[in-house]
Order: structure tokens, then C-alpha cells, then sequence
């Protein structure tokens, strides 16, 4: 785990997209249509659509690659047009699909080339890279004075990111950054970029049109539609349970259900408060407790409030003594941290119907089984379909 930061991170700033189009000479129909959209700081925004629909005109539109036709596009409250291109791009880190390193220079002189611009002194720039490199997850020591084309395509994208990150600008565009790379690769760069993301809070805008790496990646999700207009802009579990039109939902696809159990956390819904009771408690005291909660059975946990073994009331009957050494021992546990489809695989394949759920420090927070992530799922959806009602009532 790198746990060199750096010093100072500049967090995101606001964007916002009013009536933004683009025509392209010559190119008939507008590539984006009078586009409205609203970049809370320190978000991760997915724009999402199939090939075409202008994801990355949008994108683009947004560093002055591409000028508007008309419309404004408004960073941290000014108007892009009133910044000077050039300064404006250094502010704004940029990463595509094959990484952008140039070939005959250093992966160190590849991440410094920003800095370098901004006239930043020699010592500073190499702190810098090595600092981003470890960040990036590469040793410095190792990846510095290598070139890129020795790199693996999961190195060199990591590499794009510590140059899109070089002078901490508070903005990183993201132009299907991991779309070239193998599935496994690419789920370790997305984690990554998530663990990142928890400590620089940059607004980040990122185009893909992969629906999964949308709903993982993003804090709100824009659904855009050929030609250039977004459809839905909603967060990842809304767009699941609620797509606004029958042109979201085919392109979502099937399995809403089954990529929300990928969505959602076990520690953020409601658990089986199965009862716990600490190993030296005596049997009987565990047994009427266990009665009267009606369910027949209970956990014991040690002085740490770890879950240890699973007791039923057969097992406490006619004994005495402490509980701790009743019943029969726990042999697996989910973490709160898991997400439910971890879970339910988790759960399919243990011993016993339900599974303690471990929370901070591995103490008990309840437990799990296959009717709780059940009713989970059903409970996320009534909740956004009221939302939704509720809404639309509103409005
Ligand atoms: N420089 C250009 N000149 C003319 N037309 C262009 C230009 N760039 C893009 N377009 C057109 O604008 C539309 C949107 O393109 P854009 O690249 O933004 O789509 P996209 O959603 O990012 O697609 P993809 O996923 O394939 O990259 C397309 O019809 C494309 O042909």
C-alpha cells in the first residue's frame, strides 16, 4: 500500500455544461445537442452511451480540444471561454485509451512533462514523479528511468494517470481509460482509481460504454443518446431500478438485479440482529435469552465481540457452564465491506444458512442469509420506486 501522498492535493472544483452544442463542418446533424449538465466537486461523472452518441465531443468540449459551437461551459464559476486554452489544459489532467506516454522519453520524463511547462524546479519535479509513481502503484526505484514501451498495458495506463495527475490539477477527464486492457487488469485499475479517488476528491469525467464500469465507477452516471443528448442523469442505483426510458433499459440490459447486488455493500443494508451473547455467560442464561428471542439459536462471541460459535437452544438445553464451549464453532464470515453478490456467493457456499457479518475491527454487526439479501434488494427498489413517485408527484 503506497503511503506517501501528496503534500497538498488540490480537491475538484464544479462544472457545468449549459446548452452546449457542437456542429461539426460539414458533419450534419449537431455531434451534441444543447447539453445541460451539472459536475458536483469531487464527483466521478460516467458519461455512458453507446459508440457515436458523443461522449467524447462532450469530454473534449470540456479541456478546449474541441471548441462549442455555442452554449458555456463553466469551471469553479468561470467561463472556459475567458481561460487561455493552453492554461486551462494544464489544469486539467487527461488520460485516453492507450496510454499517452511519448515513446523516447522516460516514464519519469513522460509524468513530468506538466510540471516541466509550469517551470517548476528540478528537485521538485523529481519528488513529484516519484511520489505519483508510488501512488500509481509502481516503484519508482524500478519504473522511473524505464520506457514506456516496456511496460505492460496496465503499467502504461497507470503511468497515464501519474501524468494526468502530475501538477494535481483539480480536474482529471477520462476518456475510456481502461478500455484496452484485460477484465482482470482492468478491475484492479478501476479499485485503484476508486482508492485514489477516496483521497483526492477530483472531479473526474469519464467516458466508457461499458455499462458495469459505469455503475462501479461512477458517482452519477449521464445515459447520453445518439445524436449527442443525455437521457438520465442519476446515480448508479437509480438508473438501475428506475431507467428513465425503454432506450435505458435495453441498453443497461438484463441482471439490474444482479449488478445491484454488485452495487450494494452488506454493511449499508439491514442485517439479521441474530443475538450475541460473550463466551463466559452461563448456558442457561444464554438459553432463556435465546426463548424468548424466538429464533432458536444465537452466537457467541469473544471479548472482542468476535463472532466464535453458533449456539440452539438443543445445544444449551441441560447444559451448565459457560457458552462458550456449546454449539458448534463458526466456519466462515462476510465482512461488511463485501458487496452482496460476494456475499451471496459466500452464502451458497457455506455450511450453514447464515453467516455472522463482520464489521470494524472484525466485531459482530449481525448476520446474513439468503432471505436478508432478498429482501434487501426488493427493499432498494420500493425505495427508489418511491422515490420516483414521490418526485414526480412533486413536480
Ligand atoms: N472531428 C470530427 N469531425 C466530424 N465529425 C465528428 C468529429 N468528431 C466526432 N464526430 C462525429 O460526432 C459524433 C459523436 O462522436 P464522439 O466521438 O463524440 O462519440 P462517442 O460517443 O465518444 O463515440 P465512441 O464511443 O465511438 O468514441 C459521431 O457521429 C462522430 O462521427
Amino acid at each position: 500500500m503506497p503511503d506517501q501522498r501528496p503534500a497538498a492535493t488540490t480537491h475538484g472544483v464544479p462544472i457545468e455544461l449549459r446548452k452546449v452544442t457542437k456542429a461539426f463542418p460539414g458533419g450534419g446533424e449537431p455531434a451534441v445537442q444543447e447539453l445541460d449538465l451539472d459536475i458536483a466537486a469531487g464527483e466521478i461523472v460516467v458519461l455512458l452511451g453507446p459508440s457515436g452518441c458523443g461522449k467524447t465531443t462532450t469530454m473534449r468540449m470540456i479541456n478546449r480540444l474541441i471548441e462549442p459551437t455555442s452554449g458555456d461551459i463553466i469551471i469553479n464559476g468561470q467561463n472556459s471561454r475567458d481561460i487561455d486554452p493552453d492554461r486551462l489544459r494544464r489544469h486539467i489532467g487527461y488520460v485516453i485509451q492507450q496510454a499517452c506516454a511519448v515513446p523516447h522519453m522516460t516514464v519519469a520524463a513522460n509524468i513530468a512533462q506538466v510540471p516541466k511547462m509550469l517551470g517548476w524546479d528540478r528537485e521538485r519535479i523529481a519528488e513529484r514523479v516519484d511520489e505519483l509513481l508510488t501512488l500509481v502503484g509502481l516503484e519508482p526505484e524500478q519504473f522511473r528511468d524505464t520506457y514506456p514501451r516496456r511496460l505492460s498495458g496496465g503499467q502504461q495506463q497507470r503511468v497515464g494517470v501519474a501524468r494526468a495527475l502530475a501538477a494535481d490539477p483539480p480536474v482529471l477527464l477520462m476518456d475510456e481509460p481502461f478500455g484496452a486492457l484485460d477484465p482482470i487488469t482492468r478491475e484492479r485499475l478501476q479499485d485503484e482509481l476508486l482508492r485514489l479517488q477516496d483521497d483526492l476528491a477530483k472531479t473526474i469525467v469519464f467516458v466508457t460504454h461499458d455499462v458495469d464500469e459505469a455503475l462501479k465507477i461512477g458517482d452519477r452516471i449521464a445515459i447520453m443518446q445518439r445524436p449527442g443528448h443525455i437521457v438520465q442523469y442519476a446515480r448508479p442505483a437509480e438508473i438501475l431500478t428506475n431507467p428513465a426510458s425503454e432506450y435505458v433499459e435495453q441498453f443497461l440490459g438484463s441482471g439490474s438485479s444482479m449488478r445491484l447486488l454488485r452495487l450494494t455493500k452488506v454493511g449499508d443494508i439491514e442485517l439479521d440482529q441474530v443475538p450475541f451473547f460473550p463466551e463466559d455467560r452461563d448456558c442457561a442464561d444464554v438459553l432463556r435469552e435465546v426463548e424468548r428471542d424466538g429464533r432458536g439459536y444465537a452466537l457467541i462471541t469473544d471479548g472482542m465481540r468476535r463472532p466464535l460459535r453458533w449456539v440452539s437452544t438443543a445445544d444449551l438445553e441441560g447444559r451448565t457452564g459457560p457458552a462458550g464451549s456449546a454449539g458448534a464453532p463458526v466456519t466462515g464470515t462476510i465482512s461488511h465491506r463485501s458487496t452482496l453478490q460476494d456475499a451471496l456467493e459466500a452464502l451458497l457456499n457455506a455450511d450453514t444458512d447464515i453467516l455472522p457479518v463482520e464489521g470494524r475491527r472484525r466485531t459482530y454487526a449481525g448476520a446474513l442469509s439468503l432471505s436478508t439479501v432478498q429482501n434487501a434488494v426488493q427493499s432498494i427498489k420500493a425505495r427508489e420506486r418511491e422515490r420516483r413517485l414521490k418526485r414526480s408527484g412533486a413536480g
